[in-house]
C-alpha cells in the first residue's frame, strides 16, 4: 500500500460506519487499487481472522489475473453487505496496511496445542504470515520429511512468482484444506521461529544497503554531466521544472501538466494493475535530466520517500551487458554491491517490492523492439539468469519483481502499441515553458546582465525561441551566448543552424592547429576535416549498429586518435560500475551522434549519392498495413531482409556505409536526415564547398537528397484516401509527415516547398497528438504558406504555445481556421 500518498481513511464520529465508508468508497477504492498486492492481502488476512470474510469470500477476491482496483471495488462491495461492523474492520485493517512494514508484529498470540488448529490459523492469520515470512523453505523441508505435504504442494507454494509472504499464506492456505495435522505442525513450528524485528528494514544488512545505494545515486545525480567536461553544473543549481503532462486520455480533453513529484500519485490512466510508467519526450526534451533529478530528491531525501530503494539504470548501459543475468546480479553487479548480507537485502527487495523502484532511461536506444512475440518469452524467477532482454521485458510486464514501480523514459517512435498495454501510465515530457526558458538562462548566467541580453535576443529572434523550448537547444544556446550576443548577422533559424554553430565553437576552444585561423568560418572546419570525419565516420557506424557508446577498439576502427577525442565531442560514457579499462566514450547527446553522421554523408569520400536514399525512402514496407502504407518508410520499416532482397546485385561494402544507413533506427535516421538536408541547403553551401575537394560530388548529394525528399513527400500525398461526398478532404498527418516537413525546412529550397503544397490538396490537415512544438510550427508554415486553397489546420494536444502561433503567423492567410 502506498505510503501517505492519500489520507488514510478515517472513522466519522457522527456518521455511522456504513455511511462513512459508501462516502469514501470511491477514496478506498484509490487507496487499495493504487498501491500494492501485499498491502490488498494484508486487508484480506485482517478480515479473514476477524470472520469479516468467510473462506469462499476470500477465495473469490484474490482470483489471480484481475486488476487490484477491480478486486477492491468487489471487497468493498462485499464488506459493504456485511453490516456496520464489517466496515468497520475494513476501515482498521487498510489503517493496519497502510502502516505496513513499520507496524510491530500483531498483537495476540496463537496456542500451539489449539483444540481447532485450523481455526487457530485463521484467526491469527495476520501474525503467523509475518513470523513464517523469510523461514517457509525450512517450514516445508520439515513438513515434507513428516509427510504432512506432498513434494508437488512444495514444488507449487515455492513459485518463485511469489513473494515470502505469498508463499506463508499459500502455506496456511493448504494448512487450511489438509485435515492431516499440517495446521498443528505449523503452529508449533511458527512458535519456534525467532519473532521478526518490527522493521524488517532495521536489519542491519538492509539498512547499511540502502545507504550505500542513496550515496552511491546521490553521486551520480549531482552534477549535470555537461557535456564537454569543462564544466560540471551542479543539478541543484541549474535544474529547470520542464513540463510534464499525463495523457489527454487519462483525463478527458485536456491533458493535465504535473510537477516530477506526483509522477507515481497521479493515478493509474492506463492499466491500474500494471508497475510500469512511461514518461515519453523528443530527443533533447529532458528526459534523462528528469530522471537525474528523481534520483537526486530520492537520495537525498526529499520526496519519494515512500520507496526505499531506488535502482537506475540506462538502456544505453544494459545493452552492452553481454550474457545471461539474473533480476539479483543485474541490480547488484549492475547498479550497487550490498557489502553485507547480500541474501538477506534481496529477502528484503523481494518481500517488499512495492518500496522499490527501478528506472530505465533511453528505451529507444535498446536494440531490442518490445512487441507481442518478444514479450510472450516469460520468465519469472529472479534469482536465474535470462537475456536482458527478456530480462527488461519481464521486468516491464510485471512478471519479475511485480509490485516494484518501474520508470521508463523513451523517444515517442520506439514506444509500441504492445508496450503501451503493459503501462500503468503514460506521461509526455514537453521541454522548457516559456517562463522555464527565462528561468534556466538566469540560472546559467548569474553574471550581470548576460542572462537579460540572452532573452532580449531570443524574444527577437522567435525560431530560435521556439528551439529553445528543447532543453538540450536552451544549453546550446548558454553555451555559445558569447558567438551569439556578438553575431552581427542573423541568428541561427534551424536546427541545423544551431548545430554547425556549437560545431564552431567547440573547435575554437580546442584551439585550431597551426594552420587554422582563429575565427569561425570554413577555414576553420576545412583545418579540422579529418577529425570531424573520423566523428562522423564512428557515428554512422553508432547508428548502424544501435552502438552509442564506443570501446577503444570501436574508435581505433573508425580511425578516432586522442587528438579527436580532445575536440570535446566524445565523453566518457556514465556508468555506474567503474570499468576495469580506459573508460568508453559517448558523443555528448544521441543528437550529436546524428549531427556528425550527417556531416559524414555529405562529406565522406566514399559515399554514394544514392544512398542517401535511405535517409528519406519513401518505399512502403511489402505487405504491411493500411497505416505502414499512409507511413514512409522514413518512420516504419518492413521487416529486415525485405529491403535486402529488393536491393540485391546492388554492390555494397559488408558493414559500409549503406549497410549502416539500412539499419539505424528510424527515430535516428530522420534526425539524420533532417541534418543533411540542413547542410545541404544553400545557407551552408560556402562552408562545406570549402571543405569539399569536389563541388561537383557536394552538388550530386544535394540532387539526389532533394530528389528523395521531393518523392517520399509526392508518396506520402499521394497516399491520402479521396474525400468522402461532400465532405472536405481530411488527412491526419503522422509523425513521418512532421518528419519529412521538417527536413524540407532545414533544406530551405522555397521551389521544393511550393510543389510540396501543391501535392497536399486536403481541405483538412489534423495533426493531433503529433509533437508539434515551436520548432515544427516554423517548418510547417514554410510549407503551408504556399498552398493555393485554404485549409484548417487542427493542432490540438500539442505544446504550440504562443512562440509556436507567432512561427505560424507566415501561413495563416491559408489556414481558415487553427
Ligand atoms: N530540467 C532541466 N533543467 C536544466 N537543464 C536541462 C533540463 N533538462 C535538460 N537539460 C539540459 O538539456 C540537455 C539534454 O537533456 P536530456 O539529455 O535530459 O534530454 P533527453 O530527453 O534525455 O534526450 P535523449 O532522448 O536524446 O537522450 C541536458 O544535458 C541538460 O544540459
Amino acid at each position: 500500500m502506498q505510503e501517505c500518498t492519500q489520507e488514510c481513511p478515517q472513522e466519522c464520529p457522527q456518521e455511522c460506519p456504513q455511511e462513512a465508508f459508501r462516502a469514501q468508497r470511491s477514496r478506498l477504492v484509490g487507496l487499495l487499487g493504487a498501491g500494492s498486492q501485499e498491502g490488498f492481502e494484508q486487508v484480506l488476512d485482517r478480515l479473514l481472522a476477524h470472520d469479516v470474510l468467510s473462506w469462499e469470500d476470500y477465495e473469490g477476491l484474490r482470483g489471480p489475473g484481475q486488476p487490484l482496483s477491480h478486486a477492491a471495488r468487489r471487497l468493498l462491495d462485499t464488506v459493504g453487505s456485511k453490516g456496520a461492523w464489517g466496515c468497520e474492520q475494513l476501515l482498521a485493517a487498510v489503517r493496519e496496511a497502510q502502516a505496513d512494514g513499520r507496524a510491530p508484529e500483531p498483537r495476540g498470540r496463537w496456542d500451539p496445542r489449539a483444540p481447532q488448529p485450523a481455526r487457530e490459523l485463521r484467526c491469527h492469520r495476520p501474525a503467523l504470515v509475518r513470523r513464517l515470512h523469510g523461514h517457509v523453505e525450512g517450514a516445508l523441508d520439515l513438513a515434507q520429511a513428516r509427510g504432512l505435504v506432498s513434494p508437488y504442494e512444495c514444488d507449487e507454494i515455492r513459485l518463485p512468482i511469489f513473494t515470502a509472504a505469498q508463499r506463508a499464506r499459500r502455506l496456511l492456505d493448504l494448512a487450511a484444506v489438509k485435515a492431516n495435522g499440517l495446521a498443528a505442525f505449523l503452529l508449533q513450528h511458527a512458535e519456534a521461529l525467532p519473532a521478526p524485528l518490527a522493521l524488517s528494514v532495521e536489519d542491519a544488512a538492509c539498512q547499511k544497503f540502502t545507504a550505500k545505494l542513496r550515496s552511491t545515486v546521490s553521486a551520480q545525480a549531482r552534477f549535470l554531466s555537461s557535456y564537454d567536461g569543462a564544466e560540471s553544473l551542479c543539478l541543484e543549481d541549474v535544474y529547470t521544472e520542464t513540463a510534464l503532462e499525463l495523457g489527454a486520455e487519462a483525463g478527458g480533453p485536456g491533458a493535465a501538466t504535473l510537477g516530477l513529484e506526483a509522477l507515481f500519485s497521479a493515478g493509474a490512466s492506463r492499466n491500474a494493475d500494471a508497475d510500469t510508467v512511461l514518461v515519453v519526450g523528443e530527443a533533447g526534451s529532458g528526459k534523462t535530466t528528469l530522471l537525474q533529478r528523481l534520483h537526486l530528491l530520492w537520495a537525498s531525501g526529499r520526496a519519494f520517500r515512500e520507496f526505499l530503494l531506488v535502482f537506475p539504470f540506462s538502456c544505453r548501459q544494459l545493452q552492452r551487458l553481454a550474457g545471461p543475468l539474473s533480476v539479483r546480479a543485474l541490480l547488484f553487479e549492475h547498479c550497487c554491491w550490498p557489502d553485507l548480507g547480500r541474501q538477506a537485502v534481496f529477502q528484503f527487495l523481494l518481500a517488499h517490492p512495492h518500496r522499490v523502484l527501478l528506472t530505465f532511461d533511453g528505451f529507444d536506444e535498446f536494440p531490442h523492439r518490445f512487441t507481442d512475440e518478444a514479450a510472450a518469452e516469460r520468465h519469472c524467477s529472479p534469482t536465474d539468469p535470462t537475456s536482458v532482454q527478456s530480462l527488461l521485458f519481464n521486468l516491464l510486464q510485471g512478471n519479475l519483481l511485480k509490485d516494484a514501480r518501474k520508470l521508463l523514459t523513451s523517444r515517442p517512435d520506439a514506444v509500441s502499441a504492445a508496450l503501451r498495454r503493459h503501462l500503468r501510465a503514460e506521461l509526455l515530457l514537453r521541454g522548457f515553458s516559456e517562463d522555464g526558458i527565462e528561468r534556466y538562462l538566469r540560472k546559467r548566467h548569474r553574471e550581470p546582465g548576460v542572462a537579460d541580453r540572452l532573452v532580449r535576443l531570443l524574444r527577437a529572434a522567435s525560431a530560435l525561441h521556439g528551439l529553445c523550448h528543447r532543453p538540450v537547444f536552451a544549453w546550446m544556446v548558454s553555451k555559445c551566448h558569447r558567438e551569439l550576443l556578438l553575431q552581427a548577422g542573423g541568428s541561427p533559424r534551424t536546427t541545423t543552424d544551431m548545430y554547425l554553430l556549437i560545431l564552431q565553437h567547440f573547435l575554437l576552444r580546442a584551439g585550431p592547429p597551426d594552420a587554422a585561423p582563429h575565427g569561425p568560418g570554413p577555414g576553420l572546419l576545412r583545418a579540422r576535416l579529418p577529425a570531424l570525419l573520423h566523428l562522423g565516420r564512428l557515428a554512422l557506424r553508432g547508428l548502424g549498429a544501435s552502438c552509442y557508446v564506443f570501446s577503444a577498439a570501436q574508435l581505433q576502427a573508425a580511425g578516432v586518435d586522442g587528438a579527436d577525442v580532445s575536440l570535446g565531442f566524445l565523453v566518457p560514457a556514465k556508468s555506474s560500475v567503474a570499468p576495469a579499462g580506459p573508460p568508453p566514450l559517448e558523443f555528448l547527446h544521441i543528437t550529436f551522434q546524428c549531427f556528425f553522421a550527417a556531416f559524414y554523408l555529405v562529406l565522406g569520400a566514399d559515399v554514394r549519392p544514392s544512398w542517401l536514399r535511405h535517409l528519406f525512402n519513401g518505399r512502403p514496407p511489402t505487405g504491411s498495413s493500411l497505416l505502414a502504407r499512409l507511413l514512409p518508410a522514413l518512420c516504419v520499416r518492413g521487416p529486415p531482409g525485405e529491403e535486402e532482397e529488393e536491393e540485391e546485385g546492388e554492390e555494397e561494402e559488408e558493414g559500409g556505409v549503406e549497410a549502416w544507413l539500412r539499419r539505424a533506427e528510424p527515430h535516428n535516421l530522420q534526425m539524420t536526415a533532417a541534418f543533411l538536408a540542413g547542410l545541404l541547403s544553400g545557407e551552408h553551401r560556402g562552408l562545406l564547398a570549402a571543405c569539399q575537394a569536389s563541388q561537383k560530388a557536394l552538388l550530386r548529394r544535394r540532387a539526389c537528397a532533394r530528389r528523395c525528399l521531393a518523392r517520399s513527400l509526392r508518396r506520402h500525398f499521394c497516399a491520402i484516401p479521396p474525400a468522402l461526398p461532400g465532405e472536405a478532404k481530411s488527412v491526419h498527418a503522422l509523425p513521418g509527415f512532421l518528419w519529412l516537413v521538417r527536413s524540407l525546412h532545414e533544406l530551405r529550397e522555397e521551389r521544393l516547398a511550393r510543389r510540396a503544397a501543391r501535392g497536399l490538396d486536403v481541405g483538412h490537415l489534423k495533426l493531433t497528438f503529433c509533437g508539434v512544438g515551436p520548432a515544427e510550427c516554423a517548418a510547417l508554415a514554410f510549407v503551408l504558406r504556399h498552398l493555393r486553397r485554404p485549409v484548417a489546420l487542427q493542432l490540438d494536444h500539442n505544446a504550440v504555445g504562443d512562440v509556436g502561433v507567432e512561427q505560424l503567423l507566415p501561413c495563416l492567410a491559408v489556414c481558415k481556421a487553427l
